[in-house]
């Protein structure tokens, strides 16, 4: 045992630079102590006994620390990325080349729903002024002009796009109607206030890329009181799943490939593969092991940029099925409400019963699976903790006890597990 202690001794302990502030408020996992630290402070870490957290100390404190917010300070690595935290330059590089815009165009419930509701508000748009905020090739401010009469549509884009945009607008003789302004849309100066805000602006697990910080800025400057928002409402969606095949792909595969035994590997997959959730999930109607929950609303005309930093909501489910519980799958439905008093909502479904959109649905595995009886309960909370430095950049923390209906002792079974998404 002596040699055990002399080797953890020996471990020296390597300094990092925090990049991030953790107050006693942004405190993820309970139960263990966790160091409170501000941007700047250097520390020093013992241990990293897992991806996400690290065993660090900090002014003689000692504690749990987020390994997402510290990085090495070493004078020779001139890492630029600190300066963007909304890493501008790889996110609208990214936009201006056409292999995204031909994902979401050829995404045809996405883009069909956004046609289905300028189409069904044709009339109120007639002479309406209409902001498209990243309107990427301009598909949405076209289907203005096509398909209703608005007196002008400013199609804010911030990537090169802008550019072909312009040509696209020309070359479908909207010009009239449809004015292209290249830049940040809250950083752009429109001429005038806007009756309608429409932007498609979410990302996976439906706030992913954060561009709703962008749509909420422009809202509060150019939405005229009384303006529209659309989408006017969103939600994020939870359910518990079986992941059966994922799970045999990066985890028993281990146990006999080729007739031999390669268990050791499974912490190693495990860190590798549930650590981070999975995007672009296709999760069946029969994965699912109760009726899905909506955990967060947002309504879009009242929600507060500074609500985005942590948004906490509650899950309480019955299991419809006895199976494996591999671990929860998110997904996001929007709605757009008519312009016409008590005109009909139109809604975008990117859940599992719903035509499959480019998003698919987002999977958080957990470590070991859990066994699950019908009418067994699970309840607990998903909170989304923005990154405070990566502005892009969440982490979700899953909590939840699972009360199993069919042993006499009421056995409640406890699980926590934070999911970087991505940094
Ligand atoms: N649903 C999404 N996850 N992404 C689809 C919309 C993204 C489009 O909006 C543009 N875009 C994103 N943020 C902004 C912004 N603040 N200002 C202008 N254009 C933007 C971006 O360049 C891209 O063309």
């Amino acid at each position: 045992m002596e040699a055990e202690k002399e080797d953890e001794e020996d471990a020296s302990p390597e300094e990092f630079v925090a990049f991030g502030s953790a107050t006693e408020h942004t405190h993820f996992i309970t139960c263990v102590p966790q160091l409170s630290f501000s941007s700047g402070d250097k520390l020093l870490v013992h241990a990293k006994p897992s991806a996400a957290w690290w065993w660090a100390e900090v002014r003689g404190v000692i504690g749990y620390v987020p390994a997402s917010y510290l990085r090495q300070d070493t004078a020779e690595e001139e890492d630029t990325s600190i300066e963007d935290p909304w890493q501008d330059e790889e996110y609208f590089g990214s936009y201006g080349t056409l292999k995204l815009h031909l994902e979401m165009l050829s995404d045809r419930s996405r883009t069909e729903t956004y046609r289905q509701v300028v189409l069904r508000n044709s009339a109120s748009l007639k002479n309406k002024a209409v902001m498209d905020l990243g309107c990427g090739t301009g598909i949405i401010s076209l289907f203005c002009a096509q398909l209703a009469q608005p007196s002008v549509v400013y199609a804010v884009e911030a990537s090169s796009m802008a550019e072909y945009t312009k040509q696209l607008v020309k070359q479908n003789g909207c010009e009239e109607v449809v004015t292209v302004l290249q830049g940040r849309a809250e950083e752009l100066e429109l001429p005038e206030q806007v009756d309608v805000l429409v932007s498609e602006w979410m990302g996976n697990c439906l706030l992913f890329e954060f561009m709703v910080e962008s749509v909420l800025l422009a809202r509060d400057r150019w939405l005229r009181d009384g303006g529209v928002m659309w989408p006017s409402a969103a939600a994020l969606t939870l359910v518990p799943c079986r992941a059966d095949r994922y799970y045999a792909e990066k985890m028993s595969f281990w146990e006999r490939p080729y007739g031999l035994d390669f268990t050791p590997l499974q912490p190693l997959a495990q860190q590798e593969f549930f650590t981070k959730p999975k995007f672009s999930h296709h999760l069946e109607p029969e994965d699912c092991l109760a009726v899905s929950c909506d955990v967060i609303c947002l309504d879009m005309h009242t929600l507060q940029v500074s609500d985005l930093e942590e948004m906490k909501g509650e899950f309480h489910f019955c299991m419809e099925k006895s199976g494996i519980f591999h671990g929860f799958t998110a997904w996001f439905t929007v709605q757009f409400e008519s312009l016409e008093m008590g005109g009909a909502t139109v809604k975008l479904n990117t859940g599992p019963d719903s035509e499959p959109t480019h998003w698919k649905q987002t999977l958080f595995m957990l470590d070991r699976p859990v066994s699950v009886n019908v009418g067994d309960i699970l309840s607990g909370t998903v909170t989304l903790h923005r990154n405070p430095v990566w502005r892009r950049h969440m982490t979700v923390a899953l909590h939840w006890n699972i009360n199993n209906s069919k042993s006499d002792a009421d056995s409640c079974q406890v699980g926590t597990k934070s999911f970087p998404m991505w940094r």
